[in-house]
């Protein structure tokens, strides 16, 4: 592990089970931590792979020591597809991990799938200002963003992150909490996604990368580049918390 004040530790694994068994005890320690201090765990779950990364939480220890019923799970982005779609991060989630954990369903917080993309973002933007007033989230005192606990963000291969996208406005968003889009590159088009000022006012962030595939987007990333080009989305992940990144050997292979 490579860490240095201010920047993020960088967790180079060999394989991705190592990424699968460090990113289960750091999601275990981070939830034992906030639990024991408020009470609660927020977390925001990406769509991709990174739920099959999930698995060994569900092996023991985890499973039987995770403080599942004071999690409230949010979705990073989602696509606006009904939820029993094939296509639907929350449908991925449940079949590979919801349902296997006892969180209370009241406590994980799925999109409107019967309204358009605009109003499915206003309808999760003001689902968390709820949470908000009733101080479920608390509040970023740098600028009245929600904290959540914890965000995991995978990357596509262009670098972008959520639904934030290379060559989309959505991106440059600083007001809104959740925005829609309506012609994702990555189909379905149709999506909605937290915003960066959301994503960097978490306490945690985690990059989980796994692939070949992914290895010049992490080396624009974490390496050195000139302040001349437009940065990756990825390169736009800069919380005022933690940054964790958790890569496979291949993902590292550029580095
Ligand atoms: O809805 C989505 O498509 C995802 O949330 C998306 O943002 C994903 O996290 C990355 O594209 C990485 O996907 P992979 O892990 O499958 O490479």
């Amino acid at each position: 592990m490579e860490t240095e004040e201010g920047k993020p530790a960088v967790h180079k694994l060999i394989s991705e089970e190592d990424v699968a068994v460090a990113l289960a005890k750091y999601i275990a320690d981070l939830s034992d931590k906030s639990v024991k201090g408020k009470g609660s765990f927020s977390i925001a779950l990406s769509g991709g792979s990174l739920i099959h990364t999930l698995r060994k939480l569900l092996e023991p220890p985890y499973k039987d020591t995770v403080a599942w019923s004071k999690w409230f799970i949010f979705f990073l982005d989602e696509r606006v597809v009904p939820l029993d779609d094939p296509d639907s991060n929350y449908k991925l989630a449940y079949d590979g991990f919801l349902s296997k954990i006892p969180i209370p369903s009241g406590n994980v917080y799925a999109i409107n799938d019967t309204l358009s993309p605009e109003g499915a973002a206003d309808e999760y933007e003001g689902r968390l200002k709820d949470l908000v007033k009733r101080k479920t989230l608390s509040i970023s005192v740098t600028n009245g963003f929600p904290k959540l606990d914890l965000m995991l963000v995978g990357m596509g291969p262009e670098g972008h992150v959520a639904s934030l996208f290379c060559w989309h406005f959505q991106r440059y968003e600083k007001k809104r909490w959740v925005t829609f889009i309506k012609d994702s590159p990555k189909p379905p088009s149709k999506r909605i996604t937290f915003t960066f000022p959301v994503i960097n006012s978490a306490s945690n962030v985690a990059m989980v990368i796994t692939g070949e595939d992914l290895a010049s987007a992490v080396k624009v990333a974490l390496g050195t580049h000139s302040s001349d080009f437009i940065p990756l989305p990825v390169q736009m992940v800069l919380p005022e918390g933690e940054l964790a990144w958790f890569l496979d050997m291949d993902a590292a292979s550029k580095l």
